[in-house]
């Protein structure tokens, strides 16, 4: 089946736009790869300093024309899907030495773990530790020791950071290694059910603590399609780890041969390997939309309307909302995991998994099939499932799914279209994730009430304040506000109000979690109240409409009383938990739209002063 047509027209939009600060971004590739910092180049006390702890390898390290694989790990006791990476890095030198390579830890990164900070002060940091991280993965490859890197991560803020950071080491080979979700605990449903009727306290604090841990019960990732498994998908549909290596559970045989197999291919690709492989030709304008459309097609996060526009720019590739609106119009949703369906990703995996997806929307023209990969064949091994014959890992071609309520063809879909869509009206301009919402729900017209803090939202539910159609707009959440948190605590209170008939809707600057669901909500609205946006013109009472069909954020206000209101006044920033330390963040970031990144705002601007002049 020959190329979509609207996927190649928004890759050819892409790359047009792209032309200049892609050239730029691959000629400082060029200059990393030609005149940077690498092993051979340092001086004898750099190296010796670099080599002195790694007995026994050092002898391997004074050879210049060796592979030294450089990882930077993640790992930390908070994230149940980063726990497993802290026996990792001892596991990655035992098998690089397998080849005649070897391995360092080059760095760690933070991770924040946005199950445990959802809903608290921590929750403002989130977006910002993205920064955090790609700079810290920075640090870590600036010590010029590596042929190649492992990236491990797996979550939120996690896999977009290390991959901003790492592009700009994108003379060298790079791969993510997997961890894996965790098996099934209480289904996704049944504790979001059993939070619903705690929040009506229909069950006490000991119940709900029971069925929260029965939920999160072990090592590995949450197994909702959230932002985490939303990564893994879409490194696996950019090639850049190996295939069908993202949804095998951790401490499993099949886990432990991927990783393997992983750390020996990445020596093959390293700068001395006999196939080089620098991730910065890996992620390309055509990479970069086949993960658009695995997102569409999967009905992924929504925070990846934030993440891949960032990850594109460290790559010197500019996207936007309308690309992916535009993609959405054409991308079937086939897949169905909780949020928008009643399985997990493990139940996803078993069904037919990433392989099945790959080779189903590779079959019906929508995904680019030359995109450099990791793996040798290209990217026609993502269409194979891999499975275990004694201990090596082998590789059959994808079959059809075996359960149509989690996993369809591109023929019979669940919808027609993607599961997320640009929305825009005189309220600016917003994302909203479609594929999780019942068809009824979809357009909500209803009074607003507003607010300035979600802890407030809560408050107002329990006063027996919001027992009616309702718009709740939660403002001053934005980047430049507050670090623009996930509000996803209010889902539980807003779906009650929702399951008692009443029309709900949510809009925001804030974000949502890529577990939130099935109440309608248009998010990272922009431009934000902290900045003046129309946002913050709104008052209670007045009719707004949210509506996913025509994809419509409007204030039913008089146009001249609309546009004679001055925005409310920001409140004062908040303190503690840290949140001072990243001022400097929010002063200085991108839109979200543009990937609401700090870093990537002033890397641009010094890029643009130095132009072509890059030597
Ligand atoms: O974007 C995401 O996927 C979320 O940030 C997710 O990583 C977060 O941890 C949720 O908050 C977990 O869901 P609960 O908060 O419902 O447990
Ligand atoms: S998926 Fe979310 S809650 Fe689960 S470990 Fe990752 S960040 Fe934490």
């Amino acid at each position: 089946m020959s190329l979509n047509p609207v996927v190649e027209s928004v890759t050819a939009r892409i790359i047009e736009r792209s032309k200049v600060s892609r050239r730029r971004y691959l000629a400082l590739m060029e200059r990393n790869r030609a005149k940077g910092v690498l092993r051979p180049k340092l001086a004898c006390g750099n190296l010796a300093h670099a080599i002195a702890a790694s007995s026994p390898d050092k002898p391997d390290l004074m050879r210049p024309t060796g592979t030294n694989i450089g990882v930077i790990t993640t790992y930390n006791d908070m994230l149940s899907a980063h726990q497993p990476y802290g026996r990792y890095p001892e596991q990655i030198k035992l098998f690089a030495r397998e080849v005649g390579a070897t391995a360092q830890v080059a760095g760690g990164a933070p991770a924040m773990c946005d199950g445990v900070t959802q809903g608290q002060e921590g929750m403002e940091l989130s977006l910002f530790s993205r920064d955090v991280i790609a700079m810290s993965t920075a640090v870590g490859l600036s010590h010029g020791m590596f042929e190649g890197v492992a990236l491990l991560g797996i979550c939120d803020k996690i896999v977009p950071g290390l991959l901003m950071g790492a592009l700009r080491f994108g003379h060298l080979p790079a791969m993510l290694i997997p961890a894996g979700p965790m098996p099934s605990g209480l289904p996704n449903k049944e504790k979001q059910r059993i939070r619903q009727l705690y929040v009506q306290g229909k069950v006490g604090q000991d119940e709900l603590m029971e069925a929260e841990n029965a939920s999160y019960h072990s090592p590995g990732t949450c197994t909702f399609y959230g932002t985490a498994n939303t990564n893994q998908m879409m490194v696996e549909i950019m090639g850049l780890m190996m295939p069908d290596s993202a949804f095998i559970n951790p401490n499993t045989k099949l886990r432990q041969a991927m990783t393997r197999s992983g750390i020996h291919r990445l020596a093959e690709i390293g700068l001395n390997g006999e196939d080089v492989r620098p991730l910065a030709h890996c992620v390309d304008e055509k990479a970069i939309v086949n993960a658009a459309v695995g997102l569409l097609a999967t009905g992924g996060s929504t925070n990846h309307s934030i993440h891949l526009p960032a990850i594109a720019r460290a790559a010197g590739i500019l996207i936007d909302w309308e690309d992916i609106s535009r993609l959405s119009s054409a991308v079937p949703l086939i897949t169905r995991v909780y949020p928008s369906g009643s399985e997990d990703v493990n139940a996803f995996n078993r069904v037919g998994g990433m392989p099945t997806v790959i080779a189903e929307l590779t079959r019906a023209g929508m995904l680019h099939k030359d995109i450099l990969t990791v793996s040798r064949g290209g990217f026609s091994d993502y269409a194979r499932r891999a499975s275990l014959e004694g201990d090596e890992i082998v590789y059959t071609h994808a079959k059809p799914s075996t359960d149509t309520d989690i996993l369809r063809d591109v023929a019979t879909p669940f919808r027609p279209d993607g599961g997320m869509r640009l929305m825009t009206g005189n309220l600016g301009r917003a994302i909203y994730k479609s594929s999780a919402i019942a068809p009824e729900h979809l357009t909500v017209e209803a009074p607003a009430r507003v607010f300035q803090d979600q802890h407030d939202v809560i408050t107002a539910y329990q006063n027996g304040e919001l027992e009616r159609d309702v718009v709740v707009v939660v403002r001053f959440q934005g980047p430049e506000a507050n670090g623009m948190p996930e509000l996803h605590k209010l889902t539980p209170t807003l779906g009650v109000l929702q399951d008692r008939g009443f029309k709900v809707a949510l809009l925001t600057d804030g974000r949502m979690s890529g577990a939130s669901g099935k109440v309608p909500a248009a998010i990272h609205v922009g431009p934000e109240a902290q900045v003046g946006g129309p946002i913050a013109r709104v008052r209670d009472g007045d009719m707004i409409r949210v509506c996913a069909v025509t994809g419509q954020i409007e204030a039913l206000v008089d146009a001249a009383e609309w546009e004679s209101r001055k925005p409310v006044a920001p409140p004062l920033p908040a303190l503690g938990t840290g949140r001072e330390l990243f001022a400097l963040m929010r002063s200085v970031h991108d839109p979200a739209e543009a990937g609401g990144s700090a870093m990537l705002a002033q890397m641009d601007r010094v890029i643009e002063a130095v132009g072509d002049d890059i030597h």
